[in-house]
């Protein structure tokens, strides 16, 4: 493909059949995917740059320093009432690849019961598990961890792929990591039970962390995707460092009243002129959950009142357009080990050893840095008795083999909250993360300018359902450790937490420490064909956009309900789908 810097290099007189705006995670994936046909010439128009400029996206233990860095938009919310009105740091990623290139790498599809709840919600069958699972395959591939140990009892090879991004568990495992699986394996009470391989259909369970890491480097949307065409694909054109504003409607020919949405205004900061490119055949919004409400918005499509407010010409109400707003909380409980334990810490807090690591890593992708932060994971239910104390009439989750919470471990004390890391000793943190919350928020608008930051409010904690789930989950997590025999390697638990005893206590804590596992969706959610209006959603299960022509949006924001998992792979199976869609249309 051809790279361009600034939208002057592109060639005035060359067209495109297909315009894609954001190369994030679902972008590369269709940019791909619709430049496999030759017969398509295809436009990317990208915000941020190149993954090849920053080594600490391919460093998998670096993850953590990419938010709030260069390759971070750097959004945050609204004061959280929920959260003790404190204001969460909403990191995604500004780059090509997006926000696979800054994110954890955890790497998980939901359920095949979600799947199949998802295609009940939009009343189309070819969302269920069974008619997703060729894209599934298209997407992802196990390979070996860098150290070679045996995976047979870690993961089951034939629920995998063969596609572009490599996925594999931890390298060089960890006493803590190992306790915790044989805690599981022994554990009586089934919620604690082990799961050969969350990715092969039931989540629920504890389990071998899968990451998009393979040789030991970070595999992404754009190493995976986009990178292999370096040399290639001569109808593939990527426009980096500049934004699309909006769109406009093709003028009318015709007595047809459907907005034909195929130009888009882009350009490169709120002074420079901006400049127009129509799409011959489609434009594919793939901006994310904040940038494809934003563009959707600023063209005329939203909700009337929220355009009114804005003096935005109403083209299309849109009801759902920035509603809808969900992200799963992350909660931090750490525990000490008993000293001398082989954890991360000191890696994390000595500078030379941390540089010797990354020589080694430099030198032959080995040692500590091919890891990512956390290693094993549990998902968990609640009771349904959570449901009805919350006034809830319905499971939350996607069914009953998805879950509501998750633990993650991560072996030494993670820097993930506001609480500073001790200068000694050795560390367990087990985050719990609400994967099934019914808080729910949305994202606004306080101006016109297409370089203005929005209102990103996702009312955190906010649901009574939520409090009762995330006191469940600090409790399990309470639990677990007690249990043999991780129990002989935790000697305590660290931090105020040690003193909340009530659930009302519990739950101030997690107001208190609660931040975002970055999960944002659903700002443009998928609903039934035919059905209009305020919750029948913004796309129909083809990702057009209901109401307007020429026009689809494929990201997170599509997501008819939370996956109950971590998001991303989710994200790559929709559009791995979506480009089969467009790509069967045109046949
Ligand atoms: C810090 C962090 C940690 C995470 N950890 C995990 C994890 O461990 N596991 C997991 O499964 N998920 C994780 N996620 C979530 C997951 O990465 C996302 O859900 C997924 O990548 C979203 O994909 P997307 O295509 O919707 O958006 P993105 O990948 O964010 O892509 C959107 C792209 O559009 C571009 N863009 C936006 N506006 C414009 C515009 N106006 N013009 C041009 N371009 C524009 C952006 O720069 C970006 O490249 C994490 C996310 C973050 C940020």
């Amino acid at each position: 493909y051809h790279i361009f810097t600034s939208p002057d290099q592109l060639d005035s007189t060359k067209t495109y059949d297909y315009i894609i705006v954001g190369g994030g995670t679902a972008g590369s994936v269709l940019a791909a995917r619709l430049s496999e046909d030759e017969r398509n010439q295809v436009l990317v128009i990208e915000a941020g740059g190149r993954v090849e400029d920053v080594l600490a996206i391919r460093i998998p233990f670096l993850g953590p320093t990419l938010p709030r860095s260069q390759v971070d938009w750097n959004y945050t919310t609204i004061p959280q009432t929920g959260l003790g009105n404190r204001i969460i740091n909403i990191p995604r990623g500004f780059v090509l690849g997006g926000s696979s290139c800054i994110n954890q790498m955890v790497f998980h599809r939901p359920s095949n019961g979600s799947w199949d709840h998802w295609a009940d919600l939009v009343d189309d069958p070819s969302l269920s598990w069974e008619a997703v699972q060729k894209y599934w395959l298209r997407n992802s591939r196990l390979v070996d961890p860098v150290d070679g140990h045996d995976t047979s009892e870690e993961v089951i090879l034939s629920a995998h792929g063969f596609g572009p991004v490599n996925v594999s568990v931890y390298s060089y495992t960890k006493p803590i990591h190992k306790s915790i699986i044989e805690t599981s394996k022994k554990a009586v009470d089934e919620k604690f039970k082990f799961n050969h391989d969350q990715n092969a259909g039931s989540n629920l369970g504890w389990g071998w962390q899968q990451a998009a890491i393979g040789g030991g480097q970070r595999s992404c949307a754009s190493t995976a995707y986009l990178s292999p065409l370096t040399n290639t694909r001569s109808n593939l054109d990527i426009l980096i460092n500049t934004q699309a504003a909006k769109l406009l409607p093709i003028p009318k020919t015709s007595n047809n009243l459907t907005p034909d949405l195929r130009i888009v205004e882009i350009a490169q900061n709120s002074t420079a002129p901006p400049i127009c490119i129509t799409a011959r055949k489609e434009v594919i919004l793939s901006a994310g959950f904040i940038g494809s409400p934003k563009i959707l918005t600023l063209s005329g499509i939203g909700p009337e009142k929220e355009l009114k407010r804005l003096g935005i010409p109403l083209l299309l109400e849109s009801p759902d357009v920035g509603a809808n707003l969900q992200d799963h909380i992350l909660l931090p409980l750490y525990f000490t080990v008993v000293n001398g334990t082989d954890t991360n810490d000191e890696l994390s807090r000595n500078a030379t050893l941390r540089q010797e690591a990354i020589d080694q890593w430099i030198a032959n992708r080995t040692g500590p840095m091919v890891n990512g932060q956390s290693n094993t994971v549990a998902y968990l239910r609640v009771g349904d008795d959570h449901f009805s104390s919350a006034g809830v009439k319905e499971d939350p989750s996607n069914g009953a083999g998805s879950a509501h919470i998750e633990i993650l471990a991560l072996d030494g004390f993670s820097r993930v909250s506001t609480i500073p890391a001790p200068p000694t000793g050795q560390f367990l943190t087990l985050i719990a993360s609400l994967v099934a919350p019914l808080s729910s928020g949305n994202i606004t608008f306080n101006s016109t300018d297409p370089f203005a930051y929005p209102l990103i409010n996702p009312n955190f904690l906010t649901h009574k359902f939520d409090q009762a789930a995330i006191v469940q989950a600090m409790k399990d997590i309470l639990e677990f450790v007690q249990l043999s025999p991780l129990n002989s390697l935790v000697t305590g638990i660290y931090g105020s937490i040690a003193d909340a005893k009530t659930d009302a206590e519990l739950l101030e804590y997690a107001r208190e420490y609660s931040g975002s596992i970055n999960h944002g969706s659903r700002t443009a959610r998928m609903g039934p064909y035919g059905k209009k209006g305020k919750g029948w959603g913004v796309v129909d299960p083809s990702y057009r956009v209901k109401g307007v022509k020429g026009l689809r949006v494929v990201d997170a924001s599509v997501f008819p309900q939370m996956p109950n998992v971590h998001t991303q792979a989710s994200v790559y199976i929709l559009a791995e789908r979506a480009a089969d869609i467009i790509l069967g249309g045109q046949k």
